[in-house]
């Protein structure tokens, strides 16, 4: 792991205080007060007497505090220690660095932590799982998958255990990403000729949370990439979580020996929360951002907005900052005309081949060209033929005018796709949701 220097530190130090401090007692600082090093979660440093200690240690150990923190990301204690009571045992033992907060990990929301997070009937499940794979990382759960539809707070919850254990003093080396970010760390890897940097970073982790793993579906190379990972991380006995908009046995396009290890751990869903758990979402997020709501306009909310949360925290911000721009009081008057604009506006859905081809392509992972492209392999063929049966059913369009629509082909092609799928259907109830989803995305 990465290593922060005792100077480097100290500098930061220097550099969060500078600001507060006038040029004298800057000075006076710099030539009184000097860092010693680290003993377990404590940062030592010396100063001429008792009296200098009791100044900073009331004015200046908060910050000081926060700054080591933000570098060991976890909680440090600050010990001001009078020249005449450093003493060489201590000093043999203290170090002069300490390991750093690994990149990966920057770009976690602070506000995604357990104690933000609302526990209602949909989640009590995955919050629990999360809960104690956070507390005992590798010995519980592994790998824990967690499911559930757009906005409805996995990523709170890999977050949230990712803070619990970089938090935990416990120095293990935490990676969060996204499916997209693994993939395209890959991309660069490959292209810049460093497959086994990319390799040794992410094998190297004691915790990793993949986000979004619906998203490797169809990325045969990437799939491959992360099976080795996976079995690399899962055979030494570190933690892997996992997120997904649907279980690994919808994932279609994802290889079966990745499907099948997906489901060896626990696998917890979220539901959309119910009416209570949406309004106490609404009054900690008020709470959090310092705003005063009356009971009855959150209900009014909670309400209108059901089945994502993001959408449910979106509106409250889009009743407030109104509510301000006009210097008006947030009422549910004012939130009943502001929602009204919110509120998806019923016009009649046209259904093109165009849409249906960008909703199956967004389903199984792939990109809409691949419908016209000539490729035959199973990952592309099948998304086609399932493309083609949803243009047959949702649209006027003849044999041969959807044959256009891809690439070009035979009406005996769109033919056969139809007759396949139709009589797949009638045996495979999985495909049957599968398709099912697909429409309603189309249907929106
Ligand atoms: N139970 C909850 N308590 C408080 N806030 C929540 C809860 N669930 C979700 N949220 C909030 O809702 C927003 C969306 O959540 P999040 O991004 O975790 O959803 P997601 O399931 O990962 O969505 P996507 O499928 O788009 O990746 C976030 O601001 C999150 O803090």
């Amino acid at each position: 792991m990465a290593k922060s220097s005792l100077t480097e530190i100290w500098e930061l130090v220097l550099n969060s205080l500078g600001p507060k401090l006038d040029q004298e007692t800057f000075e006076l600082w710099q030539q009184s007060v000097h860092p010693l090093g680290f003993h377990r979660d404590t940062f030592f440093i010396q100063v001429p007497n008792n009296f200098f200690r009791d100044w900073l240690v009331t004015r200046y150990a908060p910050i000081i505090k926060s700054t080591i923190q933000s570098i060991a990301y976890h909680d440090m204690e600050v010990q001001f220690l009078p020249a005449d009571e450093v003493d060489e045992s201590l000093l043999s033992r203290i170090r002069k660095t300490i390991p750093k907060q690994p990149a990966d990990i920057c770009h976690l929301n602070p506000r995604y932590t357990f104690d933000k997070f609302v526990v209602g009937d949909s989640n009590r499940f995955a919050h629990a799982a999360c809960r104690a794979v956070a507390e005992a990382p590798a010995e519980t759960y592994n790998p824990l998958f967690i499911y559930g539809g757009v906005g409805l707070g996995k990523t709170h919850l890999m977050h949230a255990i990712s803070h619990h254990i970089l938090h935990s003093g416990n120095h293990m080396r935490v990676s969060y990403v996204t499916s997209e970010k693994f993939t395209n760390d890959l991309i660069a890897a490959i292209s810049q000729r460093e497959s086994s940097q990319f390799r040794e970073r992410y094998r190297s982790m004691d915790i990793l949370l993949v986000d979004d793993i619906q998203f490797l579906a169809g990325k045969e190379k990437t799939q491959e990439e992360f099976f080795h990972t996976f079995n690399t991380l899962y055979e030494s006995n570190r933690q892997i979580i996992i997120s997904s908009d649907r279980p690994p046995k919808e994932i279609t396009t994802l290889e079966d020996r990745l499907r099948s290890r997906f489901e060896w751990g626990l696998i917890t869903d979220i539901q959309p929360p119910d009416l209570e758990t949406r309004i106490a979402i609404l009054r900690n997020k008020a709470q959090f951002d310092n705003i005063t709501v009356h009971d009855d306009t959150l209900e009014y909310i909670a309400q209108h907005i059901k089945s994502n949360i993001r959408e449910l925290e979106g509106a409250l911000i889009r009743v407030v900052a109104y509510a301000s721009l006009y210097k008006l009081p947030v009422t549910t008057e004012l939130a009943a005309s502001v929602l009204k604009d919110l509120l998806p506006k019923r016009t009649p859905i046209q259904i093109t081949p165009d849409l249906i081809q960008e909703k199956v392509a967004s389903y199984f992972g792939i990109k809409c060209e691949e419908f016209k492209s000539r490729k035959r392999t199973r990952n592309i063929a099948f998304p086609r033929q399932v493309a083609m049966y949803l243009c047959r059913e949702l649209t006027d369009l003849s044999l041969p005018d959807i044959g256009k629509e891809f690439g070009g082909r035979d009406h005996t092609t769109v033919l056969h796709a139809f007759e396949k799928i139709s009589e797949q259907l009638s045996q495979d109830s999985l495909l049957e949701e599968t398709i099912t989803k697909i429409k309603q995305n189309i249907l929106g």
